[in-house]
């Protein structure tokens, strides 16, 4: 192996604490030096771009196309995501190779304690797609304005008066040492967007010895969950403009699956639930919810 390892990730201070978590993981897993790692800061398109809802502008690839790149090129070894924001095709020449132990899955809402005390008529300040869907559904009579940016950047806009209330991952709040920020959501009204919580680290396929320095650093329950949420983004033909929630849980040999999509005002909703073994049983609940849904519903998922 070519020493210092170099670890690309983007720049924002959540991405940077998240490469900081796998530099710590993978020193201690295998005894390195300090020096064994450095971190390599790329800038994404998706950084500059802050102004329009990631869905109108071109997608999660947004913030994977430039680490691909330097994947590709061989300017860094590995890489690291927040696997919510990795698209759910991934080229052949890059493999997700290890994931971190999962952190809190729930969505933070901030500005109140409960959607259900949200003031009437609440501006909830909003870009994912599932969140306004689901804000929607339970509180009719929101309504959602725009709100990108980093996590920062959100919170000043909601200190600026700019909405009532925000949401944002407890994951990313907890990283970022602010875990008591607003209050936690239960799973029952918002479930979390597939892969929420979960940082992951990709290498290139075809180099066996970086994708087994990374085998000790993979939480292999958390693996297995994120797997199967994406095989079921991947069988719903889902994007990011898509509203939906995926959440998969360890119960004995098994994973128990929870999934819903939703229509963009959240006035329909399908959900379902089941034990899945892998790949196979998360397409058949996306099947399901497909074949159980309206055909607007239907056709925001091109079926
Ligand atoms: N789309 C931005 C993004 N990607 C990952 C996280 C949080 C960390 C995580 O879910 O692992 C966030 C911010 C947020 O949704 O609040």
């Amino acid at each position: 192996m070519r020493f210092p390892l170099r670890l690309g990730t983007r720049g924002s201070p959540l991405a940077l604490t998240q490469a900081r978590m796998v530099l710590a993981a993978l020193r201690a897993a295998h005894g390195w030096a300090e020096d064994a790692i450095e971190i390599v800061t790329v800038k994404t398109s998706g950084d500059r771009i802050q102004d329009r809802a990631l869905a109108e502008v071109g997608g999660k690839a947004l913030w994977t196309k430039e680490l691909d790149r330097a994947l590709v090129d061989g300017d860094i070894d590995f890489a690291v995501h927040s696997m919510k924001d990795v698209e759910t095709i991934r080229p052949p020449e890059i493999t997700i190779a290890a994931m971190l132990p999962r952190a809190d899955v729930r969505d933070r809402l901030i500005g109140a304690d409960s959607l259900a005390e949200l003031p009437e008529k609440a501006v909830v300040g909003t870009s994912s797609p599932r969140r306004a869907a689901q804000v929607r559904r339970e509180r009719p009579d929101a309504t959602i304005t725009l709100f990108r940016g980093n996590v920062a950047t959100r919170l000043g806009k909601l200190a600026a008066g700019d909405a009532d209330a925000t949401l944002l991952a407890a994951a990313g709040l907890e990283r970022l040492d602010q875990p008591d920020i607003g209050a936690p959501i239960p799973l029952d009204e918002m479930l979390p967007a597939p892969a929420q919580g979960a940082v992951g680290i990709e290498t290139l396929t075809d180099n066996a010895e970086l994708r087994a320095a990374l085998a000790p650093v993979d939480h292999a329950p958390t693996s297995a969950c994120v797997r199967v949420e994406r095989a079921f983004l991947l069988a719903l033909h889902a994007d990011c403009r898509s509203p939906v929630a995926a959440l998969a849980l360890v119960e004995g040999d098994g994973l128990w699956l929870r999934a819903e999509i939703l229509n963009e005002d959240g006035s329909e909703c399908v959900a379902g639930e089941t034990m899945v073994s892998g790949d196979q049983g998360a397409a058949a609940l996306a099947y399901d919810l497909l074949a159980r849904a309206s055909p607007a519903l239907r056709s925001l998922f091109g079926a």
